[in-house]
């Protein structure tokens, strides 16, 4: 309830006159659907009596009615149009905000280290989640609110004719139909939520099916999987079915309102118009009434179904629209230093042991650091926590704004200027143009037909392993930050490759520090000074001239 209450509290802040007068045309809407039906019922048994005698057909006045009829058809056409414009365009349009401030809430580098153990979860939260919750607004309060105040207007109406049959239909009509509708949410809930479940366990698995295709026929796993993907397939047409069958039965229900109260009133009705106390007009009047006052309860069906659904998402999302999880802003290092750690201890997120314990390190500006150690000693770890990603427990962080290069550095499908503009909005194309000379890139564009156009495909597809990261090199070059982060910036590239990047990087720095986590020689073979890191602690520090960076130096990969 309280998650719901957040998300509602968002739509009200965002839109709340436009969904006032949603509602407002949806009621006037109901209302002139009531009207029209029964005063037509009236008119017609009015003309239909009058025509029995040639004085009173002559007394009657038929223009006065069909001009309110005509009208009341007119309003009614006119606000549904009304109506939908408006709720759907507010509602839509809080939902792209909502989507904005989910994007935002996960879009900090905190978040993005999480999320890419799992990227699937942000898709289905800024998709499947956020459009679960435009029924909220559209399919369950508003045609909730609707049924009440036609309810209400049908009571007073009727309460000219008999009070208590005005009171018994009411209470009937609102008692039956959100019994009806509650008593399906509750029982939709349960499908519903492993609606959801089973359609998210169904795309993960058919992602993971078609990019994943290549190691699994490798593997011999494709049939187990393909079997995982046909099995969550299945589920989900099994939870459809279930939602379906309760559809159909709250659709029944629903709709058999409008006949038992309609019956019931015909009753009260013929003993009233025996006892002389309405006509047969009147009686056909408030028949009508009754019949068409039942109609929008109809429209609670799809919301009592998918309350469950509706419920799910709200959990999920509010937290994020409640909080949000701040950046990780350090303090600035002192004068002439890129990075001050003091003490430092440091675990990733939910894991058990910390990875960086008790670390100090000093980086001074200008400076190039080569960080070498075991697989797994910590390197990469605090390469994240200078750059913001992981946060420290205990000791001081002060370090200047840094850019980091990780192992996988991302490229998108979007063309070559608009992959390097990401670290600089701005830049002009001759600043493109000087970043890839800077990182050997330029001649090989150059000869591309479309050039800084090109079109890359997702993950950089087009471009070979050592273009990609050239790539990334001119984009990471293109950056304002003082100090780069490098981790591993040429791993799995040839030595020719990888020692040119490594020369251009030594000239483009510019007065930039660099801090380079590296297991190969040529990496280290730049830097001033050398840190081993061993357990998560720094176990050698070794300037250029000291005898132990020849001895780190050694150890390292040759190839
Ligand atoms: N997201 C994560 N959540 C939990 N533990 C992690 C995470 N990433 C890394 N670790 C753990 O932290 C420890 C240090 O990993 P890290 O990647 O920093 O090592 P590394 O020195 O960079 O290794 P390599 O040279 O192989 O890249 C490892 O034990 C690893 O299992």
């Amino acid at each position: 309830m309280k998650a719901l209450l957040i998300v509602l509290k968002t739509f009200l802040a965002e839109k709340r006159l436009m969904l006032a007068l949603g509602f407002l045309l949806a009621a006037l809407t109901a209302l002139a659907g009531i009207a029209l039906l029964s005063v037509s019922g009236w008119f017609i048994t009015a003309t239909a009596l009058a025509g029995l005698t040639s004085a009173a057909a002559l007394a009657f006045d038929v223009f006065a009615p069909s001009a309110g009829i005509r009208f009341l058809a007119l309003f009614r056409t006119a606000a549904r149009y009304g109506e939908r414009v408006v709720s759907h365009d507010a509602t839509l349009s809080v939902l792209a905000g909502m989507r904005e401030t989910l994007f935002r809430a996960f879009a900090t580098a905190r978040e993005a280290r999480a999320l890419a153990l799992s990227p699937a979860r942000l898709l289905f939260r800024l998709t499947l989640d956020v459009d679960a919750l435009d029924g909220l607004y559209l399919r369950l309060l508003m045609p909730a609110g609707v049924a009440l105040v036609s309810v209400l207007f049908t009571m007073l109406c009727l309460a000219f004719i008999d009070g208590w049959a005005s009171i018994a239909i009411g209470l009937f009509l609102i008692g039956a139909g959100f019994t009806i509708a509650t008593v399906a949410a509750l029982r939709a809930q349960k499908p519903a939520r492993f609606r959801a479940a089973a359609l998210e366990a169904l795309r993960g698995q058919v992602i993971n099916l078609v990019s994943g295709a290549t190691d699994l026929l490798m593997t011999g796993q494709i049939a187990a999987r393909r079997q995982a993907a046909t099995s969550a397939e299945a589920r989900l047409a099994a939870t459809d079915d279930r939602l379906n069958r309760i559809e159909t039965i709250t659709g029944f229900g629903l709709a058999a309102l409008a006949p038992l109260a309609g019956g019931g009133l015909l009753l009260v009705l013929a003993l009233l118009v025996e006892r002389g106390v309405i006509g047969a007009p009147g009686a056909a009047f408030a028949l009508l009434l009754v019949l068409a006052a039942a109609e929008p309860f109809t429209g609670l069906r799809r919301g009592a179904l998918e309350a469950g659904r509706i419920l799910v998402a709200a959990r999920r999302i509010a937290p994020r629209l409640a909080a949000t999880a701040p950046e990780i802003i350090h303090q600035s290092p002192p004068e002439g230093e890129v990075v001050r750690l003091t003490n430092v201890t440091a675990r990733h997120a939910g894991a058990a042991r910390a990875v960086l314990t008790d670390l100090s390190l000093t980086i001074t500006a200008g400076e190039i650091v080569a960080l070498t150690g075991p697989s797994g000693a910590g390197k990469s770890t605090l390469m994240a926590l200078i750059a913001g990603e992981i946060i420290a427990e205990s000791g001081e962080v002060a370090v200047a704004r840094a850019s980091l290069l990780t192992q996988r550095a991302e490229l998108f499908a979007d063309t070559l200027a608009g992959n390097l503009r990401l670290a600089r909005p701005g830049a002009t194309d001759a600043e493109l143009w000087a970043a890839l000379e800077a990182a050997g890139l330029a001649e090989t564009v150059r000869a591309l037909p479309d050039g800084l156009a090109t079109w890359l495909g997702e993950g950089g597809a087009g471009l070979s392993g050592g273009e990609r990261r050239r790539l990334s090199l001119a984009r990471l070059l293109l950056t304002d930050c003082p100090l780069l982060l490098l981790d591993e910036p040429t791993e799995a590239l040839d030595l020719e490759t990888a020692r040119d990047i490594m020369a251009r990087l030594t000239l483009a720095r510019g007065d930039r520090s660099l801090l380079i986590a590296t297991h190969r020689t040529h990496e280290a073979a730049i830097s001033d000074r050398m840190i081993v890191i061993e357990s998560g602690q720094i176990s050698g520090n070794f300037k250029r001239m000291d005898a132990g960076y020849g001895e780190v130096a050694s150890r390292l990969r040759k190839d």
